[in-house]
């Protein structure tokens, strides 16, 4: 759906983003995570192409996004929708008006875009405020307009720039349970810049970290926060924690997918009998599924018997 192979985008001297190689399939919600300046946002921009690429490519749904010409532009952008962190709304337009908007500078009467305003409206949670200014909204309510009006030309990616970044954490879930329904119900490809950790864990099936310019890695989430929690270290404090352990002790890190009810850790405790620790680890939602890792500290002598046990319950563990 969207390709980039030997990106490379520079603001004079500066390389912002270098030697990108990275497919995000259709109907993911993938998320561009990295710390401020990492070149998150400049990356998210060259898709609908409001930055230009100095080298490489990059291909959306079989499109060469740099051979596209100045006539077909417009064209293009209309399949990708876009939201940003200021949500963007027009101040003195009422919230209909502000999702009919791109469809009136198309062309398409009001008689035309009514229903398809309307249903946006509905989907979103806002069939009651038509008539409302955004100032009358809370930030939940504008980004939510922000939302709608991104999807009056039926894209096929919606591209968040920190879309949820000014918002309550409460809110900040509503927005991504809306995020997760679109995805679901109208089969679009999400592509996420965010820094927030709640925002990875709940909407995004993979993401790519981007530091200095560079994709350092990139995985599903669970790759990240329950196998390399350490790539994330600038993010969670705890990410990557390695406790102290005792002498004549060993650190085994036990990852649990789907971990609701399936007991791993006691049955590990009953089938060997062995004593170990809970170092550190819990159990958290990603997405819909409840899954975690967990840290045991285990004495030496008993590590074998633990890592057997480990396997035979066919659980997903490393010696670290
Ligand atoms: N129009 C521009 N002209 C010159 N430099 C720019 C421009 N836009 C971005 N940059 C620089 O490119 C680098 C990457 O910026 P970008 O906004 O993509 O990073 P980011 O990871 O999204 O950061 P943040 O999380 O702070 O938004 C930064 O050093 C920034 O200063």
């Amino acid at each position: 759906m969207i390709e980039f192979r030997d990106l490379k985008k520079s603001y004079g001297d500066h390389v912002v983003l270098d030697e990108i190689n990275l497919q995000i399939g259709q109907r993911e919600i993938f998320g561009l995570v990295g710390v401020s300046g990492a070149g998150k946002s400049t990356l998210l921009r060259c898709i609908n192409r409001l930055e230009k690429i100095d080298s490489g490519s990059l291909l959306v749904d079989g499109t060469d996004v740099g051979a596209i010409s100045d006539r077909d532009l417009p064209r293009f952008r209309r399949r990708i929708g876009m939201v940003f962190q200021q949500f963007s709304l027009m101040e003195r337009k009422n919230v209909y008006d502000n999702v009919y908007f791109p469809l009136r500078c198309q062309g398409v009467r009001r008689s035309a875009a009514d229903r398809k305003v309307r249903d946006l409206l509905d989907l979103v949670g806002l069939g009651d405020k038509l008539k409302a200014l955004p100032r009358e909204l809370s930030g939940g309510q504008k980004q939510r307009v922000a939302i709608a009006r991104a999807l009056v030309n039926d894209p096929m990616i919606l591209l968040c720039d920190e879309a949820t970044s000014a918002l309550d954490p409460n809110i900040t879930e509503a927005v991504l349970d809306l995020l997760r329904r679109i995805n679901g119900e109208l089969g679009l490809t999400i592509v996420v810049v965010t820094h927030e950790v709640a925002v990875m864990k709940s909407v995004c099936t993979r993401m790519g970290l981007l530091s200095g310019g560079h994709l350092r890695a990139e995985g599903t989430v669970e790759h990240f926060f329950l196998e390399n929690p350490e790539l994330l270290g600038d993010f969670t404090r705890d990410a990557g924690r390695r406790p102290d352990v005792a002498p004549g002790t060993s650190l085994v890190r036990v990852v649990q997918r789907d971990a609701a009810g399936t007991g791993l850790l006691s049955q590990l405790a009953i089938r060997t009998g062995v004593p170990f620790e809970i170092s550190w680890g819990g159990l958290d939602r990603y997405r819909d599924r409840v899954s975690g890792s967990f840290l045991l500290q285990v004495a030496d002598a008993d590590l074998r018997a633990v890592c057997d046990g480990l396997t035979a319950l066919g659980a997903d563990w490393k010696e670290i």
